[in-house]
């Protein structure tokens, strides 16, 4: 089970921002995009979240198809896709009128994904999990950033993602957060998660130990 990036190329007008990119990841293997500002990187993410849409190319996970050739799949393969794929934003996109466990339980309730007693112990296990067990009745505004991007992790697992995508993870921590966050990453590829990390801190390669490191030079053929 993998995930497949193929032959994908993308223009804005008349610049080639990606031409005929392919990229796979496998289950437990963590992959950092790194590469100049403005030479695709964001564009690369947003396509794979279905942020953006891609000219040509196939997107796939574990089976589940976003785009094949160029043709974007049903609305059904899709929402299939999508759930299989979390995305942590830099900003982590809390909502901030909300506490962090109906932060977690919106997506999934939503999406039918369990009655509300059984998403919030999901939720409350999850946070466990992630290093901040007593923060479910906070606001985000009560939070470090750290513990921000602790919440924004496990909101994204609410809906058992086989990866998690990652947008600059670091640029708000101080070093020592930086540390612990890349140990968290570390733990959920170790059980299997495939991770997708953009970002211009090199220092992150050398705490991820085993990782494959993607030049966003090599979107372009
Ligand atoms: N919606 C858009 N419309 C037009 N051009 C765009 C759009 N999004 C991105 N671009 C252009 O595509 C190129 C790649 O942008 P992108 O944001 O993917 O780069 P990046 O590598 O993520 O940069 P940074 O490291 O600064 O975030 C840039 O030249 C940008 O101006």
């Amino acid at each position: 089970m993998a995930f497949q990036l193929t032959n994908v190329s993308k223009s804005f007008g008349e610049q080639e921002v990606i031409q005929n990119y392919s990229l796979s990841i496998d289950s437990g293997e963590i992959v950092i995009v790194l590469g100049e500002s403005g030479s695709g990187k964001t564009t690369l993410l947003r396509m794979i979240n279905n942020l953006e849409t891609v000219d040509t190319g196939s997107i796939t996970l574990d089976g589940a198809s976003l785009v094949i050739d160029g043709e974007y799949q049903s609305t059904a393969a899709i929402q299939d896709y999508q759930h299989k794929m979390g995305l942590v934003f830099q900003d982590y996109n809390l909502f901030s009128n909300l506490t962090v466990e109906e932060n977690l339980m919106l997506a999934p309730l939503s999406n039918g994904f369990g009655t509300r007693e059984e998403l919030a112990s999901k939720a409350d296990q999850l946070l466990k999990q992630m290093g901040v067990p007593d923060k479910q009745t906070s606001k985000p505004s009560q939070l470090s950033g750290g513990q921000k991007q602790r919440v924004a992790i496990a909101r994204a697992m609410m809906m058992e993602p086989s990866m998690l995508c990652f947008d600059e993870p670091t640029s708000a921590l101080d070093e020592n957060t930086v540390e612990k966050v890349a140990e968290l990453i570390k733990s959920l590829a170790k059980n299997g998660m495939k991770i997708l990390i953009i970002t211009h801190d090199t220092g992150l390669v050398s705490l991820m130990e085993e990782v494959r490191v993607v030049r966003s030079e090599e979107f372009k053929a």
